[in-house]
C-alpha cells in the first residue's frame, strides 16, 4: 500500500517523518498527472501546491481550524489528503468536484471559485470565531500571487491588520504566475522578496568565506553587508505587509515540508494575522507542465501523460474567431485598445499582444478596476475592447452600469464561456449577463450565432462609440455556419416553415441552431413557423417587435437565466406596447447548477430543440383549443 492510500484524514499525515512525507509528495505528483491527464483538470497549480498542502495539513487542524483556498482550482491536494482520492470522474457529473465543495467534505469551506475572495472570508471566520469565544483556532488563508492582485484580497487586508489578537494566517503562493507571470507593482514587490532571498545566501556565503580569510575579507564582508543595507533601504523588502501591520514571514521555499512547517508553525504561534510566503514553482515535478511557456499547464483537457501533448486537438473555436478579428480592426483603428484581467490567451488576445504590445493591457485580476479603467481611455479617445469570461463580469456590474453607462462611454465587452460551461461547476457558468445587463440603461448587447456573426457583431460594436456594446458567445468549438435566408430589419431570419407561421421562434446566439431544430420538428407535426436570430438582442430590436405581432406564439431559446433573460425582455416589451401575444422563455434555470457535462445541462434542463418543440407544440394545441384565438396581423401579401 502507497502512503497516499495510507492517508484517509490530515490527522495520517503527522506520523510521517520527513523522507517519508517526499516520498508521499512524489506519489501525489504522479497520481495527479496520471489522473488528471485523464480527466483534464488543473493540473500546473495543483502540481505546484504539494508540500505547501501537505505542510498546511500537518501544521493546521483541520476542519476545526478553517483552510480557505482562494479560487480553489489549486485543492486537489487538499482533497487527496482528506479523504477524496477517486478522481477517476473529476469535474464529471456524480464525480469529485474540480474545486472545494461542501458536499463532499467537512474540511471544504468556500466553493466561489472567483479569485481574491479568501482573505474576506478568512477575516469573517476569524472574526466569528473570536466572538464565539473561538479564539485557539486559526483560520488558514492559502492565496496565489495572481489572486493576491485582485482589489477585493486588498480589501480585506486592510481589515485584517486591524485583528491583531486574530490568529489568521495568510499562505501566498507565489509561483510568479497567473496563467501568464503576474503583472503590476505587487508582482515586482513579490519579485524583491524572493530576489532578497537569493541576496540573502550570497550575503550568507560571503559571511563564511570572507570572514574566514582575514581583514580584507572582513572589510569586503563589511561592504557586501553594507551593501545588503542600502539595497534593503530602496526595496523595503518587508515594507508593503508589516507597514500594514501584517507580520511576514519568509520567503519560505514552498517545496520544502519541512522549513514550511517550522513557518507556518511560528505563524500560529505567533497568534496574530501573519503572511507566510512560499515560493512554489507551478507546474513541480512534470516536465511538460515546468517547460511550457504558456500557462504551465495552468488547465489541460485530456492528455497524453508521457509528453502533455492533447489528446483531440482542440478544434478552431468562438475565441480564435475573435483573436483574429480583432487584429484586422486593430490594423484599421489605431484608438482600438485591449484590457484582460489576467486571461491575455485565454480570451483570446495573445495575437492582438503581438502586434500591437503597447495596446493591450493586462490589469490582473481585477475585473472591476478594468471596466473603469476602459471607462477612462473611452473618455481620453480611445475605443477600449475589455474581453473576460462572461461569469467575471458580474465583478463589474456596477462599473459598467455607473462608470461606462451612465458616461456613455464607447466600451465593448466581450464575453467569453458565456452560458452553459459546464464541468467548472456553478460559478463558472456564464448565466448571469444577460439578466444583469438588461437593467443597464443604454446598453446594446449582441449574442453571435457563428463565425460569421461574431466578426460582423464585432466590428459593429466596436463602431459605436457612445454607449457600451457587449458581444457574449459560448465556450469552445465553432459551430457549422447557419446563413440567414433573408431579414427583416435588423433580424435575420434563419427558416420559414408552413404556409402560415404561427409560432415566432427566437434563438438567442448559439441557441439560434436549436431554434432551427425547433422549426423544423413544428413543421413536422403541421405547425408553421417563422425562425430568427435578433443578433443584437438587447434591447429588444422593435422588429422583433413586429415580427411577433404576426404570429400566435412566440418561443424564445437562450444559454442564460430564463428568468430576467432576453426572453422575459421580450415579454415585457410587447406588453409595453400593449401586444398580447404570448411568449414562451427557454433558457437556464435560476439556480446553481451542478459541475456537468454541457450536454447533460441541456438535455437536463429541457434545452433541446425536440424538448422545446414538444411543449411549443402544446402552447400552440391550447392556444387552437381556447375558445378565442387571437387576432393576428399577417404581413401584408
Ligand atoms: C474573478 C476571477 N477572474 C479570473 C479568474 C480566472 N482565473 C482562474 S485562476 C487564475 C490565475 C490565478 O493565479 P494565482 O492566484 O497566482 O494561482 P495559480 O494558478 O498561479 O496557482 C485566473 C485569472 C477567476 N477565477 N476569477
Ligand atoms: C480557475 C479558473 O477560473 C479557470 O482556470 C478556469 O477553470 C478555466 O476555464 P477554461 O478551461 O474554460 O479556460
Ligand atoms: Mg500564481
Amino acid at each position: 500500500m502507497s502512503y497516499l492510500e495510507r492517508i484517509r484524514r490530515p490527522a495520517d499525515l503527522r506520523t510521517l517523518s520527513t523522507p517519508e512525507l517526499e516520498v508521499l509528495a512524489k506519489e501525489i505528483r504522479d497520481f495527479l498527472v496520471a489522473s488528471v491527464s485523464r480527466t483534464g483538470g488543473h493540473l500546473g497549480p495543483n502540481l505546484g501546491v504539494v508540500e505547501l498542502t501537505l505542510a498546511v495539513h500537518r501544521v493546521f487542524d483541520s476542519p476545526a481550524e478553517h483552510i480557505v483556498f482562494d479560487t480553489g482550482h489549486q485543492a486537489y491536494v487538499h482533497k487527496l489528503l482528506t479523504g477524496r482520492q477517486d478522481f477517476s470522474e473529476l469535474r464529471q457529473r456524480g464525480g469529485v468536484s474540480g474545486y472545494p465543495s461542501r458536499a463532499e467534505s467537512d474540511h471544504d469551506v468556500v466553493e466561489n471559485s472567483h479569485a481574491s475572495t479568501a482573505l474576506s472570508w478568512a477575516d469573517g471566520i476569524s472574526k466569528a470565531n473570536q466572538l464565539r469565544g473561538l479564539h485557539h483556532r486559526s483560520v488558514v488563508a492559502v492565496i496565489g500571487d495572481g489572486a493576491l492582485t485582485g482589489g477585493m484580497a486588498w480589501e480585506a487586508l486592510n481589515n485584517i491588520a486591524e485583528g491583531q489578537d486574530r490568529s489568521l494566517v495568510i499562505v501566498v503562493n507565489d509561483n510568479g504566475r497567473s496563467y501568464a507571470p503576474t503583472i503590476g507593482g505587487l508582482a515586482h514587490h513579490l519579485d524583491a522578496l524572493r530576489t532578497t532571498r537569493s541576496y540573502e545566501k550570497v550575503l550568507d556565503w560571503g559571511k563564511r568565506t570572507l570572514q574566514r580569510s582575514g581583514t580584507p575579507g572582513k572589510v569586503a564582508f563589511d561592504a557586501l553587508h553594507g551593501m545588503k543595507k542600502g539595497i534593503k533601504d530602496v526595496i523595503a523588502p518587508q515594507g508593503l505587509f508589516e507597514g500594514l501591520g501584517i507580520k511576514y514571514i519568509g520567503p519560505v521555499d514552498g517545496h520544502d515540508v519541512a522549513a514550511m512547517e517550522t513557518a507556518l508553525a511560528r505563524a500560529k504561534a505567533f497568534g496574530g494575522p501573519v503572511i507566510v510566503h512560499a515560493i512554489t514553482e507551478k507546474g513541480r515535478g512534470y516536465t511538460p507542465a515546468e517547460t511550457d511557456v504558456a500557462d504551465r499547464f495552468h488547465a489541460v483537457g485530456v492528455i497524453h501523460p508521457e509528453t502533455g501533448l492533447p489528446v483531440a486537438p482542440s478544434r478552431f473555436g468562438w475565441t480564435s474567431v475573435f483573436a483574429e478579428e480583432i487584429v484586422e480592426i486593430g490594423r484599421r483603428r489605431s484608438d482600438v485598445v485591449a484590457l484582460t484581467a489576467a486571461m491575455l490567451a485565454p480570451v483570446g488576445l495573445a495575437p492582438f499582444a503581438e502586434e500591437f504590445p503597447d495596446r493591450v493591457f493586462d490589469v490582473g485580476i481585477a475585473e472591476q478596476h478594468a471596466v473603469t479603467s476602459a471607462a477612462g481611455m473611452a473618455y481620453a479617445g480611445l475605443h477600449p475592447v475589455v474581453a473576460l469570461y462572461a461569469t467575471f463580469l458580474n465583478r463589474g456590474f456596477d462599473q459598467v452600469l455607473m462608470d461606462v453607462a451612465l458616461h456613455r462611454a464607447g466600451v465593448t465587452f466581450v464575453l467569453d464561456r458565456a452560458g452553459l460551461t459546464g464541468d467548472d461547476g456553478a460559478s463558472h457558468n456564464g448565466m448571469w449577463d444577460m439578466a444583469l445587463l438588461r437593467t443597464v440603461p443604454g446598453l446594446r448587447l449582441a449574442a453571435p450565432r457563428d463565425e460569421d456573426t461574431l466578426r460582423a457583431e464585432l466590428r459593429e460594436a466596436v463602431a459605436v462609440d457612445d454607449a457600451p456594446t457587449v458581444l457574449r458567445y459560448p465556450k469552445g468549438a465553432l459551430p457549422q455556419s447557419l446563413p440567414a435566408v433573408g431579414r427583416q430589419g435588423t433580424v435575420d431570419v434563419l427558416a420559414r416553415h408552413g404556409g402560415v407561421p404561427r409560432v415566432l421562434v427566437v434563438g438567442v446566439g448559439v441557441m439560434a441552431h436549436t431554434a432551427v431544430e425547433v422549426g423544423a420538428a413544428l413543421d413536422a407535426q403541421g405547425i408553421g413557423s417563422t425562425v430568427v436570430d435578433p443578433r443584437w438582442v438587447l434591447p429588444v430590436p422593435t422588429d422583433l417587435l413586429s415580427l411577433a405581432r404576426q404570429h400566435d406564439l412566440v418561443v424564445t431559446v437562450e444559454d442564460g437565466l430564463v428568468t430576467n433573460g432576453v426572453g422575459s425582455a421580450v415579454r415585457d416589451a410587447l406588453a409595453a406596447a400593449g401586444t398580447d401575444v404570448p411568449v414562451r422563455s427557454h433558457g437556464i434555470p435560476h439556480a446553481f447548477l451542478e459541475h456537468a457535462s454541457r450536454a447533460q445541462l441541456v438535455e437536463e434542463h429541457h434545452l433541446r430543440g425536440q424538448d422545446i418543440a414538444r411543449e411549443a407544440a402544446s402552447a400552440v394545441a391550447a392556444l387552437t383549443g381556447a375558445a378565442e384565438v387571437r387576432p393576428v396581423d399577417r404581413p401584408a401579401g
